[in-house]
């Protein structure tokens, strides 16, 4: 379970996040949508450590992220914005390498990336140079990446950004197995059909702040909106949101 609690961060003078709070629970998947420079981003980077909340607390499985990030890092499998692989190595070198890092142990390592060869198909480039792959192929490694130590929590920057049809079917499935396994799912994305069809709850972001906070359907109730995407422009476009 990932809880943030009043998050705010500041870059000068744009206040990027400024008192974000909700929870993304087990075996649910969480939705972040927000237009362009709501915060998405900058949430998303505290929750996994990578950047320091001005205030506020991040908690994951009840760890807080200012206390032990480590603990944190261990419980989280993150897909960043920048998906990142060295591209001199092979995808199974890039995923080892995190294993690695993660303290696993060989057997371990191989039988890991064995499952999640098999569960991303992944094997036809599995032992090719990262150099030169694909979007999709860039962020199926990724993906393996994050996912490497078998974490409990697992946090999407726009996961299919970039993929083409099949990709995007394939990443969608995946994400609800992830949720079928007991996992906590949360990611951003702008795209509302994804969100509508994958989504337990939405947290809509705007101007730094939530602004709504429901399941898809209870969006489109409480906007009297026929879909999500209308009930998005609803909420976006109304001073406080629908709680702020
Ligand atoms: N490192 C930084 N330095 C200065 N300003 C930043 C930095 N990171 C983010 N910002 C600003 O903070 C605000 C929120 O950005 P963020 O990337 O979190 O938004 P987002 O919701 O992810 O947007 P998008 O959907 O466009 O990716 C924006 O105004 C952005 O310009």
């Amino acid at each position: 379970m990932i809880e943030v609690r009043d998050l705010h961060k500041a870059f000068g003078e744009v206040r990027a996040v400024d008192g974000v709070s909700f929870v993304a629970r087990d075996g649910e998947i969480t939705g972040l949508l927000g237009p362009n420079g709501a915060g998405k981003t900058t949430t998303l980077r505290m929750l996994y450590t990578l950047m320091r909340p001005d205030r506020g607390n991040v908690l994951v499985d009840g760890i807080d992220a200012a206390v032990d990030p480590a603990g944190v890092r261990r419980r989280l499998g993150v897909l960043p914005d920048a998906r990142g692989l060295y591209k001199r190595m092979s995808a199974r070198e890039n995923i080892d390498y995190f294993a690695r890092l993660h303290g696993l142990d060989p057997a371990t390592r191989t039988s890991c990336i064995d499952a999640l060869v098999r569960a991303l198909d992944m094997a036809d480039i599995i032992d090719r140079r990262a150099e030169g792959f694909s979007q999709g192929q860039r962020v199926k490694t990724a993906i393996a990446r994050a996912l490497v130590h078998d974490p409990r929590n697992v946090i999407l920057d726009e996961p299919t950004n970039g993929l083409d049809v099949m990709a995007t079917r394939a990443m969608r499935a995946f994400m609800l197995r992830l949720k079928q396994e007991g996992r906590c799912v949360l990611f951003s994305s702008h795209i509302m059909q994804e969100v509508g069809a994958l989504c337990d709850r939405v947290v809509v972001v705007a101007r730094g702040r939530v602004v709504a906070n429901a399941a898809p359907d209870a969006l489109r109730a409480q906007t009297g909106a026929a879909t999500l995407e209308d009930a998005f422009v609803k909420i976006i476009g109304s001073e406080e949101g629908l709680a702020a």
